[in-house]
């Protein structure tokens, strides 16, 4: 049996590992922390592999202090920078440690990440709209910025230039944010989980790819498998992507 921290274990994301955690036949839930909790070698009580599903401000210390703990860590918090990314790769790497960040564990949005990148090379125009529930602190989403992180590393390889927009006033900020240059628009809307659309456009043709969230039971296949495929890895892994062979 796989022995199985979850920090932010009241959360919406949280509840739900706990609960697919139990239910899985090869995983047992060890420790429960949420906020205010400490994190120790004790208090982790045995777990090899930690869930964190927190809050940006605080997820990358949770990293820290599990990885302190002894523990490897799958990470699905959001937020994350270059530079919080490269703290906790030298902190693995220095313990001999496994951490795996993942900005979505829905097999959907994993392969629509993958898709958009394959797809980018052959288009001119490429914008992103995530689409999410209004209680969600951070905009854009961790999968829009991974999406059109993406997008742009694609687009950079295949040598492609700006994308047309002859935009010459937006007061209002109505053509998005820029994530690598290509636009990203933020919905949040009542009645939503988690959906993103990703517009790909050439003269006369458009291809659309999206994926939709409806239930937070739809990231659990992911983390499971998580937490599975991060044990005997070390150092930092990002996506769910590098751990499925895609
Ligand atoms: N990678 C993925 O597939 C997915 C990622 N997410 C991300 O997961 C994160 C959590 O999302 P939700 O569960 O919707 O949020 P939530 O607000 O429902 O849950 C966050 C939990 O973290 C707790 N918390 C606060 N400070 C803490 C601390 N210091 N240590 C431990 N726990 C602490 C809160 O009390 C709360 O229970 C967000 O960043 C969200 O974007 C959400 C869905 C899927
Ligand atoms: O906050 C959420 O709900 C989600 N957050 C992740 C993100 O920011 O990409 C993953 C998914 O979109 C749900």
């Amino acid at each position: 049996m796989i022995r199985v921290a979850v920090t932010g274990a009241k959360g919406r994301m949280g509840s739900t590992v706990v609960q697919a955690v139990t239910d899985a036949p090869d995983m047992e839930v060890v420790a429960l922390f949420d906020a205010g909790d400490e994190i120790t070698p004790q208090s982790v009580n045995g777990a090899q592999v930690a869930v964190d599903f927190s809050i940006p401000s605080v997820t990358e210390s949770n990293v820290h202090a599990l990885l302190d703990a002894g523990v490897d860590v799958v990470v699905g918090t959001t937020g994350w920078t270059e530079e919080s990314y490269a703290r906790v790769r030298e902190h693995a790497e220095a313990s001999g440690r496994a951490v795996l960040i993942a900005p979505n564990f829905a097999m959907g949005a994993v392969l629509a990440m993958k898709f958009a990148a394959m797809a980018a090379p052959y288009f001119e125009s490429a914008e992103v709209i995530e689409m999410h529930h209004p209680a969600k602190v951070d905009a854009p989403s961790g999968t829009a910025v991974a999406t059109a992180r993406g997008i742009a590393k694609a687009r950079a390889e295949a040598g492609l230039g700006e994308m047309p927009d002859a935009t010459e006033t937006d007061e209002l900020g109505s053509r998005g944010g820029r994530v690598d240059g290509i636009p990203v628009h933020a919905v949040r809307l009542r009645g939503l989980t988690a959906s993103e659309e990703i517009l790909l456009g050439n003269a006369g043709e458009q291809l659309v790819i999206r994926t939709d969230s409806f239930d937070r039971v739809s990231f659990m296949p992911g983390v499971l498998l998580g937490v599975r495929r991060v044990i005997g890895r070390t150092g930092l892994t990002i996506g769910l992507d590098q751990v499925m062979g895609l």
